[in-house]
Order: structure tokens, then C-alpha cells, then sequence
């Protein structure tokens, strides 16, 4: 378990923090800050009144609720969203309604779930070619269905 710091926005006051729904629970649900309704196609970035900072080495993924997802076509584009450590503004979880109905989203009600995650930062190193191996340069589906 990491400790990272989390501070309440204005508009974030009455809101629960981030937490977990049960205690084997990979994500903390996160909930909405505001109220909207989210139409078929559309998307929005909806505010959670709470901004973090992340430990060096790791990071946060955003992830879509399944519940949502197959009830209402509710989703997270860009699932999984990744928050950097070194971000200081507002959390947001970007919304979109793959659904046939306009989706309410209410203030207090669980939108999202987050997860802390370690981080592995690489450096390149640059070579004149690669070595040989048996795929080569297949795939997308060179080894059948
Ligand atoms: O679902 C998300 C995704 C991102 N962010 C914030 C935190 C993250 O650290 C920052 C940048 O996100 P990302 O790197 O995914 O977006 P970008 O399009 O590459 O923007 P930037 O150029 O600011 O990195 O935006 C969120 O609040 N929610
Ligand atoms: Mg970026």
C-alpha cells in the first residue's frame, strides 16, 4: 500500500474521497462533482473536486465501471486514463455515452475507478538493427485466429 496526498477542492466539499467498494477491490471508485447529462456520442471531462499527488514511480490509471459500461454504454475513451505524478490540477475523469439514451451523471454518484500503479521509465538505447527471431516482423495475426 502507497500513501499518496489528496487535496479537496472547492467544489469537492461534501464529497467522500476516492475509496475502495469492497476489501479486495483493485480500483477506488471515484465520484462526480457535478451534474450533467451526457447525451449519445457525446463525451465530457467531469470534474471529482480532488487533485493528488503522486509518489515518484508510480502513476494512476482511470478505468471505466463495468456496470455502467454494460447497462448504459458509459465509458472512459481513453480508458486506461493515465494521471502522471508530477500533475497538480484537477482530477477528471473524461465520460462518454456509447448508449442509445442521454446518461445522467450526478454529483456524489460513482462515475469511475481509479488505480495506483508502478511506473517503469525506460531509456533508449539506439543500435544500427535488432537481433533475429523466429516472428520476425510478423503479427497481427500471423500465427492464425
Ligand atoms: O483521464 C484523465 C487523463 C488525464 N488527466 C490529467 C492528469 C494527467 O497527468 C494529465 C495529462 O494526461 P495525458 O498525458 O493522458 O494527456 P495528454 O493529452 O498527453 O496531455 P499532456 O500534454 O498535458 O500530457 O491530464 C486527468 O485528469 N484525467
Ligand atoms: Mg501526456
Amino acid at each position: 500500500m502507497i500513501r499518496i496526498q489528496i487535496a479537496r477542492l472547492p467544489h469537492g466539499q461534501g464529497l467522500p474521497l476516492p475509496a475502495y467498494a469492497t476489501p479486495g477491490a483493485a480500483g477506488m471508485d471515484v465520484v462526480a462533482a457535478e451534474d450533467l447529462d451526457l447525451h449519445p456520442g457525446e463525451r465530457h471531462a467531469v470534474a471529482t473536486g480532488f487533485k493528488v499527488a503522486i509518489p515518484d514511480g508510480y502513476e494512476i490509471q482511470v478505468r471505466p465501471r463495468s456496470g455502467l459500461a454494460l447497462k448504459h454504454g458509459i465509458s472512459v475513451p481513453n480508458t486506461p486514463g493515465t494521471i502522471d505524478s508530477d500533475y497538480r490540477g484537477e482530477l477528471k475523469i473524461i465520460m462518454i455515452n456509447f448508449g442509445a439514451q442521454p446518461f445522467p451523471i450526478r454529483r456524489g454518484e460513482r462515475i469511475a475507478q481509479i488505480v495506483p500503479a508502478a511506473v517503469t521509465q525506460a531509456a533508449w538505447e539506439e543500435v544500427a538493427d535488432l537481433d533475429q527471431t523466429d516472428r520476425g516482423a510478423g503479427g497481427f495475426g500471423s500465427t492464425g485466429q
